[in-house]
């Protein structure tokens, strides 16, 4: 089983996007705890495949956040199953994972399985229309969705998910608060050392995706502003 409950700061990185071997050098040595595989649109088996076995030349540990059943790949650390707790179409809570348990359950080892209780804070992230995500009504109402996650479904992770948009502070503290003895991730917008080292201070771990492609010198920056 991952320690995930040790880690500050992880890097996401999106099979359908590209990036060089010196870049993902500098990501998989910079001190970061983990590597989490992960995308909405574009996810593929080869992809994917190709992804991970380039990280696996490096000790950080691997994880796929499972979004497409045709991109369940073997050989990472751990899988991370989303539940996507305020999706508006309820297909996103559990049907692809009874189809998901059908097609691989006798595969699973259950140890290196798990679940998130995913908040979906951006209206205009991909995941959000997907999911046709409900919006979130304030710090109170999403403190209400992480007490949902943790105590109600006792969820081992809440993931508040901001993607492309950095998040209300208020609203990751409440988070905290309503999450309990649930390990809270947030991820979203992060681009500065700055932002990490605020984001981090209100969440256990920080999820560091789009800014690696933009520029990966801001990104390494945010392990420095975790780890110090
Ligand atoms: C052989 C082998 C390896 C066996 C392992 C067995 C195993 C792990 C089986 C899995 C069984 C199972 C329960 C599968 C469920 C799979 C599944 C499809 C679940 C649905 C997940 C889900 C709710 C997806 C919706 C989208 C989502 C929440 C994606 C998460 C990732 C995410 C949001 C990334 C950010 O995306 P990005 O593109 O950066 O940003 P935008 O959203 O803004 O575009
Ligand atoms: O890509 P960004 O906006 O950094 O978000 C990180 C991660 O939470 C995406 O799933
Ligand atoms: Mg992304």
């Amino acid at each position: 089983m991952i320690d995930y409950r040790s880690w500050r700061h992880t890097f996401k990185l999106d099979p359908d996007k590209t990036i060089g071997d010196d870049e993902l050098e500098a990501l998989c040595e910079s001190g970061t705890d983990a590597i989490i595989v992960g995308g909405t649109y574009g996810v593929t088996y080869d992809n994917t495949l190709e992804l991970m076995s380039r990280i696996r030349r490096y000790a950080v540990p691997a994880v796929l956040e499972i979004s497409s059943l045709d991109a369940v790949v073997p050989g990472f650390d751990s899988y991370f199953i989303p539940l996507v707790i305020n999706a508006g179409d309820a297909d996103w809570l559990f049907a692809p994972h009874v189809s998901g348990l059908k097609a691989f359950g006798q595969y699973i080892h259950w140890d290196e399985i798990i679940a998130e209780g995913y908040l979906v804070a951006n209206p205009d992230s991909g995941v959000a229309r997907l999911t046709k995500a409900r919006p979130i009504e304030g710090a109170a109402e999403a403190k209400a969705y992480a007490q949902t996650a943790a105590k109600i479904c006792r969820l081992p992770i809440v993931y508040l998910e901001y993607s492309g948009a950095y998040g209300d502070p208020a609203v990751v503290r409440a988070c905290k608060s309503g999450a309990g003895e649930a390990h809270l991730f947030y991820g979203g917008g992060i681009r500065t050392a700055e932002q990490a080292a605020e984001m981090a201070a209100l969440a256990d771990t920080i999820v560091v995706g789009n800014v690696i492609y933009e520029d990966l010198q801001a990104a390494l920056s945010t392990v420095r502003a975790v780890k110090r």
